[in-house]
């Protein structure tokens, strides 16, 4: 039952059985935080990690650490930390680089592996750097680019049965509307047209269940600076189904990468398993960032969090009502990530104004207003709270005051 009322609210924290991680995050006072979609929040634990790797792991033990503090193998063990939160087995998820990095990784990759196929099939409206790296891989790879709605069925079916799509990429909520794919149905409809799938979970990872293995992804990519909470620009992950690691061949052959890399042989071979996806040294200090914050969600119960997740945005839907904006994140919880849009062709000025009530969302053109949910350091009585002041801004009309109708800087 969705609470109506903020004491309805107040009785659902107390109950909340995922209520005590959010005092495992600093949190500024006075700010209902509704932005964890773009930047998630600092874990309390995490500035005395990164303050050890810094001081004790590379002041006083310095290139020893690399062995001692398990440096070189981080992009394993943080790739099997964050395995069991996408449903993947450890060996088949990587940490480093970045998003856009390995979405170029993961779709030479599976290009390659479609030899026959030179087509890749991304979505209209998709998140602008997987559509700008799509461009440039086929530009690379000699392939050609189409789009689709990835929320019209007909339309992906469609263009899946063309017969000659070699890879598909879609992210798994859309950045914009936070509409959730069924990853599953997909992924089967694409196998079964003889294409392979690459899913973007940016917006997924940490923000419900993944099952990448049971619903038989080939690669997925993800950033763990949003849910997951590593800090900006912290590094991202890559997933390769264990069915792909001998094939495998991406492009950025660095010697990370590389069989036997202490060899400095002069000739490249692929590592075994997903570390044949890895390229070159990566950033210790900002991995430690992420090294602590996926020991709190290593304590974190998904179905609890998906639960909590779904109660907040339908809340937030429904307590928004009054404020007359139309909704644009479906309806049904089975089709909704962890984030609420809402559309108005003056958002811009009213996030802005909501922000100066302290209530932090973002925009995104052309005309949405962005609220993300993260379970761990919510509560329904500030989820109320924010949708009041919402209400308020638009009713009001103190969002009309010039001072906010200017766009500047990043959003
Ligand atoms: C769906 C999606 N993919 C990729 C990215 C980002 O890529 P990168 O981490 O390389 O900046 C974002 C957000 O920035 C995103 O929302
Ligand atoms: N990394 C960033 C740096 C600066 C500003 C925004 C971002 C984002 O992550 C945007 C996010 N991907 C989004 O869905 O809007």
């Amino acid at each position: 039952m969705t609470p109506t009322t903020r004491d309805d609210c107040l009785r659902r924290d107390e109950k909340d059985p995922l209520a005590g991680f959010r005092d495992e995050f600093l949190l500024p006072s006075g700010t209902v935080y509704l932005d964890g979609n773009s930047l998630g929040a600092l874990p309390a634990a995490t500035p005395g990690r990164v303050a050890r790797t810094v001081e004790q792991e590379w002041g006083e033990r310095l290139i020893a650490s690399w062995n001692e503090a398990g440096w070189w193998e981080k992009p394993r063990t943080l790739g099997a930390g964050i395995a069991p939160l996408v449903g993947a087995a450890p060996h088949e998820v990587v940490v480093g680089d970045g998003t856009s990095a390995n979405l170029f990784k993961a779709l030479v990759a599976a290009l390659r592996l479609n030899p026959e196929r030179h087509v890749v099939l991304g979505e209209r409206g998709n998140f602008p750097t997987d559509l700008y790296i799509t461009e440039g891989v086929s530009e690379i790879m000699g392939a050609v680019e189409r789009r689709v709605h990835a929320d019209n069925r007909a339309a992906l079916a469609g263009a899946l049965a063309a017969g000659d799509v070699a890879v598909l990429l879609l992210s798994h909520v859309d950045y914009s509307t936070g509409a959730l794919r069924d990853m599953a149905e997909i992924t089967r409809l694409a196998h079964a047209n003889g294409t392979l799938v690459v899913w973007d979970l940016c917006h997924s990872a940490g923000a419900l269940p993944v099952e990448l293995a049971s619903d038989r992804a080939d690669f997925a990519v993800g950033c763990t600076y949003k849910y997951l909470n590593a800090g900006p620009g912290a590094p991202a992950f890559l997933f390769a189904a264990e069915r792909h690691h001998a094939a495998s061949r991406q492009p950025l052959t660095g010697w990370h990468g590389h069989a036997r890399p202490f060899d400095f042989s002069a000739g490249y071979a692929p590592a075994e398993g997903a570390s044949r996806f890895l390229s070159g040294s990566q950033p210790v200090v900002a991995a430690a960032a992420l090294e602590a914050s996926l020991e709190l969600w290593q304590r974190v119960d998904l179905g609890l969090l998906r639960e909590k997740s779904l109660a907040l945005t339908d809340l937030f839907i429904e307590a928004t009502r009054p404020a007359g904006l139309r909704l644009a994140t479906p309806r049904e919880p089975e089709r909704r990530g962890s984030q609420v849009s809402l559309r108005h062709p003056d958002g811009y000025a009213m996030v802005r104004a909501l922000i100066e009530r302290g209530v932090v969302g973002d925009f995104r053109a052309p005309d949405i207003l962005r609220f993300g949910f993260a379970p761990l350091y919510l509560r329904y009585a500030d989820v109320f709270d924010a949708a009041q002041a919402l209400v308020e801004v638009v009713r009001s009309g103190e969002w009309r005051d010039p001072r906010f109708a200017v766009a500047t800087g990043v959003t």
